[in-house]
């Protein structure tokens, strides 16, 4: 028994998507400066969505995470809380564009009250804020997979030590062209994901991200195009320049892949803004030609975008 639960159409109008390679170092001022200059650039290239990588204002790394944070709730923060809020806001605003902000680290304070007097916590989350081309918040992500890896000789990376995760799937609506997936690099990893935000009707995941030099040559691409396969419909990752005076070395090579996963558009290590138009017809026509969505065989397996899927933060 076939099943078909994808709605159409996915993407309402062509629309150019830009990913901002950006380069950045430790000074959060000069950082936010530095991305409002490309996020105008990207603008210029006629892109009216707009994404910069991971923790695009600080250092990558959980040394760094605690002393970059930024109070976002209650949403709005004011400009000393959140900083970066305020520049993806004006920056969103002053180019009309749908910015999906990277990922900056959140700090969350709690005080729960205890029999013993308030207990007071501290939690920290990598977050992606999304805005709307007047400068509103449309949506936020907290990063639900952390990075926890060990590749001995090579790579060890845990942000479970300094981060908690997020509990949610993000799907943001663009009015003009339809809904976009969001989610934080080591999420791209998860194919769940992907396939829960394709069968709600997105028509891209994006993923801020920042690989490294011994996983980025060989997941980075293979994961993009991987998620467009399996769901026919675009990828973005959006990666920091690489800098090799950084304690971290971001893989770079930002890259735009289609519903047939071919790749579109791909950066290289430095700086750099990649643009590609995205068009509703190619996702069509790769459902048309393969119609994977009215095979499938939710008889014989579940469909994992049923049932328990959190779509708010509880
Ligand atoms: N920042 C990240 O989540 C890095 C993920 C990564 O490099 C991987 O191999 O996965």
């Amino acid at each position: 028994m076939a099943s078909s639960t994808t709605p159409r159409p996915v993407l309402k109008q062509p629309v150019k998507l830009a990913c901002v390679q950006l380069a950045s170092g430790s000074d959060k001022t000069a950082n936010l400066e530095h991305a409002a200059d490309k996020v105008r650039e990207a603008a210029t290239t006629g892109a009216k969505i707009v994404v910069l990588p991971e923790c695009f204002n600080s250092p990558y790394g959980c040394e760094h995470f605690p002393s970059y944070a930024e109070t976002l709730l209650p949403s709005p923060p004011t400009p000393s809380q959140s900083p970066s809020f305020h520049a993806l806001s004006a920056m969103a605003r002053d180019n009309k564009v749908y910015l999906i902000g990277g990922s900056i680290p959140e700090q969350v304070n709690t005080t729960t009250a205890a029999a013993d007097g308030d207990d007071k916590k501290t939690s920290y989350y990598n977050t992606s804020l999304i805005f709307s081309p007047t400068g509103a918040l449309l949506a936020t992500h907290r990063k639900v997979h952390l990075f926890d890896i060990s590749i001995p000789g090579k790579i060890t990376f845990r942000e479970s030590d300094v981060l908690s995760p997020g509990n949610k799937l993000t799907l943001v609506d663009l009015p003009e062209y339809g809904s976009v997936a969001v989610a934080i690099c080591y999420d791209v990893r998860f194919p769940e994901l992907a396939t829960i935000a394709a069968r709600k009707g997105c028509f891209a995941l994006v993923y801020p991200g920042a690989f490294n030099l011994t996983t980025g040559p060989l997941h980075w691409r293979l994961l993009g195009q991987a998620r467009a396969v399996d769901n026919q419909l675009y990828v973005a990752l959006c990666s920091p320049a690489r800098d090799m005076s950084a304690g971290y070395h971001a893989w770079g090579h930002s890259l735009v892949v289609d519903p047939m996963a071919q790749v579109m558009v791909e950066a290289g290590e430095r700086e750099e803004v990649v643009v590609a138009e995205l068009d509703g017809d190619r996702i069509e026509e790769a459902r048309k030609g393969i119609p994977l969505r009215d095979q499938r065989r939710f008889d014989v397996y579940p469909d994992v975008s049923q049932g328990n899927v959190n779509f708010e933060e509880p």
